[in-house]
């Protein structure tokens, strides 16, 4: 069982929100120069990852008040419930077990009284075996030729994690071509489609209840492209393989099912790229490397499981954004990779936090009356810093970041990586420190400007700072330190759930629209006029069908 406590009415909030009255006059500034051991202190660091915390408005108090927080919220039980495969996604009647899919050591995981690792571990084989026949050339298309594309064909859980992580692994990458088809716009389909040869490509079609409108619409479509190029039913079987938990759905559609990958109900969409969903990551980058990546994150599994929480990074990041959210209002928080394959890492956690616990209704069922979980968004550096970064120094919302950078490049390119990291630096400093008044006015007396233009421009120049950012510095973006890293997001996530007393692992917000979007398409099919909705939606549907 989940512990069921709103965290409003523990001893620890009430003190932290008398201790938020005496944090919120102070100055990060002030609190470095009153204990040249902040670094230190609020700094953890595992493996290849060093988490600095310390650019924050915490101090001992803060964070001894936040560890006791977690500790009333039965965040420790909470863990135990879940690695001990108890159904803590209790709307939907599932266990919540992801950490099985990297289980790397094989201890048994029970679900229903059934060890699932034999199963895990079966799955993971016929990946192994799969990828390198398809690697080395030894499965070939229906005319004899090796596989050159594969496409991955699945939307939300069942592409932004593949995606996202054959970007970060980019590095590693073989000789195939990937190609990721997701919206069901038809212009997705369409253009990968011209890319591609149907004699050399493999369609990967990922969904885990396999009913998914856009996957169906758009596994359909590459289905009919394939035989209308050329390819023959009996030809299907060497060119689609299916990622899938529905067996029967995958039949139907006409996939042989050897040729399907399966994993279960009790791994979540947004926390599937584990699974047979990240085929395209071995694919892309060979199975030791996919394993690597699930090594990484098994190790963070262990750490999360095992590792108090005053030195839990998990933990500690999220009581630090509760610490934000709850106390400080803010509603966002941006990811910052300072690294160009990376890219994607905030967009894939923008489903992996925002389908989690964009929730309004605690485990009572009772509408909750404190924030729960925040906007995420992001871009690498340095590219936002030449974008939205002017709001983040000037603007008038607070906005956490995380800012991540490897040490290592994959490219080292002249200076370019200590220019990078030059800009990855300052801007946590500048952040922190902003620009005083003073110091903007010195500064332009320097540069020579007259007394009265310095009074009319300074205000404009002036940086409050004392915003707050979390540094993740990490050695090299390897499999195995990518794979700590997304552990370590996963992880921030189900600790931040568990205190705000919300169901992180359902997603029933992403249904209603697609009840909606089920009724409208039949008033689609012909010409007359729709009345049936409000004056807006009958209005909009009516000129579309003007248009079209
Ligand atoms: O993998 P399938 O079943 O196609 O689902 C794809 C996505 O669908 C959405 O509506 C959500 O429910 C996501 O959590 C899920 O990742």
């Amino acid at each position: 069982m989940l512990p069921n406590i709103n965290f409003t009415t523990t001893q620890s909030y009430k003190y932290l929100t008398d201790h938020y009255i005496d944090i919120v006059s102070k100055n990060l500034k002030e609190l470095f120069e009153a204990d040249n051991q902040r670094f230190e202190k609020f700094s953890l660091q595992f493996d290849d990852i060093l988490l600095d915390y310390s650019k924050n408005r915490v101090d001992d108090e803060t964070v001894a008040l936040l560890i006791q927080l977690a500790r009333e919220c039965g965040v420790n039980k909470a863990i135990e419930a879940m690695y001990s495969g108890e159904k803590i996604n209790v709307t939907e009647g599932r266990p919540v077990l992801h950490i099985a899919l990297r289980n790397r050591s094989n201890t048994p995981v029970y679900v229903d009284g059934k060890d699932v690792m034999p199963d895990v571990n079966g799955v993971l084989d016929h990946m192994k075996e799969f990828s390198e026949a398809i690697i080395n050339g030894k499965w070939t298309g229906y005319t004899g030729k090796a596989i050159t594309d594969v496409v991955n064909i699945g939307i939300g859980g069942s592409d932004l994690g593949p995606v996202m992580v054959t970007e970060a692994l980019k590095a590693y990458k073989n000789h195939l071509t990937m190609h990721f088809v997701s919206n069901v716009d038809g212009t997705h389909i369409v253009e990968t489609l011209k890319e591609v040869d149907p004699e050399t490509t493999l369609f990967l079609i990922a969904s885990k209840t396999f009913t998914t409108q856009e996957t169906m619409g758009n596994a359909h479509s590459a289905r009919d492209w394939f035989i209308e190029n050329g390819g023959k039913d009996e030809d299907v079987a060497k060119h689609f393989v299916a990622l899938s938990t529905n067996t029967e759905g995958v039949e139907k559609f006409g996939i042989d099912t050897n040729n399907m990958f399966e994993f279960w109900d009790w791994v979540g969409g947004r926390y599937s790229l584990w699974s047979a969903i990240g085929l395209s990551i071995s694919l892309s980058i060979g199975f030791d490397n996919f394993a690597e990546l699930l090594d990484g994150a098994h190790a963070m599994d262990n750490h999360f499981k095992d590792a108090p929480l005053e030195q839990n990074l998990p933990a500690i990041l999220a009581l630090i954004g509760i610490w934000h959210s709850n106390f400080f209002e803010a509603e966002t928080e941006a990811i910052l990779p300072y690294d160009q394959y990376m890219h994607r890492f905030a967009a894939y956690f923008q489903q992996g936090d925002m389908e989690s616990n964009g929730k309004h209704v605690d485990r009572n069922g009772k509408h909750v009356d404190y924030q729960t979980g925040p906007v995420i968004w992001g871009e690498p550096g340095t590219n936002g810093q030449h974008a939205f970064y002017q709001l983040i120094h000037q603007g008038t919302k607070l906005i956490p970041c995380d800012f991540i950078a490897p040490a290592q490049s994959h490219n080292p390119l002249g200076e370019h990586h200590n220019m990078l990291l030059s800009n990855f630096f300052a801007q946590t400093e500048a952040l922190m420190n902003g620009k005083t008044e003073e110091e903007v006015i010195a500064e332009l007396k320097k540069a020579g400007k007259a007394d009265e233009e310095i009074s009319k421009i300074a205000p404009f120049k002036v940086f409050e700072g004392n915003r707050p950012t979390n540094s993740i510095l990490v050695k090299k973006i390897t499999p195995r330190t990518l794979g700590s890293l997304i552990a370590m997001y996963e992880h921030k996530i189900f600790v931040q759930g568990i205190i705000w007393n919300i169901y992180s692992f359902d997603q029933w917000g992403v249904e209603l629209g697609k009840q909606l979007a089920g009724k409208i398409l039949p008033e689609l099919k012909d010409d007359k006029e729709v009345t049936s909705h409000d004056s807006s939606t009958n209005g909009l549907i009516n000129q579309y069908k003007a248009w079209r």
